[in-house]
């Protein structure tokens, strides 16, 4: 079968749609140093296996579903996220909507149907303080209790810094809230007018 390129599904892929895959998961508002190491790691793991690199990510902020008193003001919309993604050289990415239903969904079921059972997952690469299911509950233990049953390795990344601080979209709405647009540039790793611009 041909791998697919620089194909985005806008919720699960079919079963049969993409059989073998690397994931990499979380939702990458701002594609800062940590978002662009994960996803270097991911694609290291997909050319060594000979498989597509897959970023999943979610629309809306899970916040904005969860919790919208506290959602977060969106630093990059979702379609620039994606160009970020297939820049690094991504193979493909999946939008899931973040809705109250997925919110539900338990960790187990989000691995097995999802990841296992419509993605094919052999490899998934999470950040250290990455979490998914029902409350949060399927924490990188969880996932790898998970990937020993189904047969795939989760491999996590150590959370990147910059100097004190561990670099997260947090951090750049942080300063960009203080006005210090040099500093949300400097958590980023790079000069973004468009962020800047959320700023507001
Ligand atoms: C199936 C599923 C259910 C989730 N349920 C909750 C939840 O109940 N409470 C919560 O705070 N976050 C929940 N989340 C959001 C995750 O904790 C997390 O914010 C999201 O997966 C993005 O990861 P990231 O914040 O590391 O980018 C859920 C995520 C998934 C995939
Ligand atoms: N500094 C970092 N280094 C490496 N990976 C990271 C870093 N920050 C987040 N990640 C990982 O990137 C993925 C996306 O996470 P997410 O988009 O929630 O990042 P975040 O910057 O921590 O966001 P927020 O500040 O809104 O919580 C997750 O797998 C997460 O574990």
């Amino acid at each position: 079968m041909m791998e697919p390129r620089r194909r985005v599904w806008g919720s699960w892929p079919e079963p049969g749609e993409l059989e073998r895959s690397v994931v990499t998961i979380g939702v990458f508002d701002g594609f800062h140093r940590g978002h662009v190491a994960l996803v270097e790691a991911a694609l290291a793991a997909g050319t060594r296996r000979g498989s597509p690199t897959v970023l999943l990510t979610f629309d809306p902020h899970p916040l904005a579903v969860l919790a919208p008193a506290q959602a977060p003001r969106q630093l990059l919309p979702v379609d620039d996220r994606v160009e970020h993604a297939f820049a690094l050289g991504v193979d493909c990415v999946v939008v899931l909507p973040f809705t109250a239903e997925l919110a539900e969904q338990s960790a187990t079921d989000f691995v097995e149907q999802g990841l296992v059972g419509r993605m094919g997952v052999e490899s998934l690469v999470v950040g250290s303080n990455f979490r998914c299911g029902r409350g949060g509950e399927g924490d990188v233990d969880h996932l790898r209790r998970a990937g020993r049953r189904h047969g795939f390795d989760v491999r996590v990344v150590d959370l990147v810094r910059r100097g004190e601080r561990t670099c997260s979209s947090t951090e750049v709405r942080r300063a960009l809230a203080a006005g210090d647009v040099h500093d949300a540039f400097d958590v980023l790793g790079r000069h973004d007018p468009r962020i800047a611009a959320a700023a507001g």
